[in-house]
């Protein structure tokens, strides 16, 4: 690829998410086109390869990569498929836009944390993409100021209105928590030291086996408490808010936007009804400065490191939801690598 050039990028995985970004690059971001998209489900690739101009269809993410028109790889296949294909495209030394999580568990994502240091320099962005929503970039500027003072405490609400089929206890944690694991860490720059998860009265709506809401409390280096309400099956729509309680002040988000009409007795506005919607901003602008700094022949972004310390602690997270108590994060020493 020349500088002059699209970047040629494979999108590993055609799901809900993959379609979505294929659209994106397709139509929203600039200097880069999809030039393959890979699904173990041949169909469901085919059919979008058929949309799009010079995108051939793979089954295996290997082979994609390897194809002379592929210059970067997003990967949107689930969780549990990323560390094969992170290490194929590593092995390759192929930029990669990893979906969160990088991996479902800490000992994988370690195995990645060590391929790329072997490799010598950043090739992976973790899409952690709430580090890209305006409200959440606002909030963290508005906490590294003097006058607010220390973070003391933030509160999380996370509701889903359900959840997909497939979809286990586990996953609230390691597939949903994971993306307030990793603003926590970036909103206060600390480490999470401690998880205890605790389970209330569950709704009669999430899947039989699903302990559905549950609220985790994370506990950080410098003493902040933070707690987030995660609940898949709300059945009202898509919410996420955030509030920050400091020494001088409290910030809140709660991405509504929206206008708010008042009318014939009632007042109100809309609630989302899906990622997709609350977060489309974020989105674009994770996929362009990806693509940007890719073209430019750099990986910025939330790094391996951070997707590694958000799986450690979504596995003390797991831990704490099976057995009932408070689960200390064990992280490895941060290499200078990644400092
Ligand atoms: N950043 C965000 O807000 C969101 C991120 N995600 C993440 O995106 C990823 C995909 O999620 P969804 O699109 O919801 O899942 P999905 O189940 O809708 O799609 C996954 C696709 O990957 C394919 N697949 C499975 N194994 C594969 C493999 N080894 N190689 C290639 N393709 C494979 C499946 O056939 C399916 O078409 C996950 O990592 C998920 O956590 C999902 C939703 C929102
Ligand atoms: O990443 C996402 C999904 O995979 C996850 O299942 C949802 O809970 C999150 O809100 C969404 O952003």
């Amino acid at each position: 690829m020349t500088s002059q050039q699209a970047l040629g990028i494979a999108v590993v995985g055609t799901g809900k998410m993959g379609a979505d970004h294929v659209r994106r690059i397709h139509q929203v971001v600039s200097g880069a086109r999809v030039t393959a998209v890979v699904d173990i489900e041949a169909e469901r690739a085919r059919t979008l390869a058929d949309g799009i101009e010079g995108c051939t269809a793979y089954t295996e993410p290997a082979a994609a990569m390897a194809a002379q028109d592929v210059d970067a790889v997003l990967l949107a296949s689930p969780g549990p498929a990323h560390e094969a294909a992170l290490l194929e495209a590593l092995g390759r030394d192929l930029p990669v836009l990893c979906e969160k999580p990088l991996t479902p568990d800490a000992a994988s994502a370690l195995r990645v944390l060590e391929a790329e240091q072997r490799l010598g320099h950043r090739r992976v962005q973790v899409g952690f993409m709430r580090r890209y929503d305006a409200e959440y970039m606002e909030l963290r500027r508005l906490l590294a100021r003097e006058d607010l003072g220390r973070t003391l405490m933030l509160h999380h609400r996370h509701r889903n209105p359900a959840m997909p089929a497939g979809f286990t206890e586990e996953m609230l944690i390691n597939d949903s928590v994971v993306h307030e694991t990793d603003v926590t860490r970036w909103l206060l720059d600390q480490e999470i030291t401690a998880v205890t998860v605790h389970k209330p009265a569950a709704t009669s709506y999430a899947p039989a086996g699903m302990n559905d809401p549950q609220l985790v409390l994370f506990e950080t280096e410098a003493g902040a408490l933070v707690d987030v309400e995660i609940f898949g099956h709300c059945g009202y729509g898509y919410q996420v808010q955030a509030e920050a309680v400091c020494e001088r002040g409290v910030v809140r988000i709660d991405g509504e936007q929206g206008p708010r009409l008042t009318a014939a007795g009632r007042w109100g506005g809309c609630v989302t009804p899906d990622y997709l919607e609350r977060f489309a901003d974020a989105y674009d602008r994770e996929v362009q400065a990806w693509a940007d700094a890719t073209r430019r022949g750099e990986t910025t972004g939330p790094t391996v490191w951070d997707g590694y310390a958000a799986a450690a602690v979504c596995e003390a997270g797991v831990l704490s939801q099976r057995e009932g108590r408070r689960v200390e994060v064990e992280l490895i020493e941060r290499p200078a690598f990644y400092r």
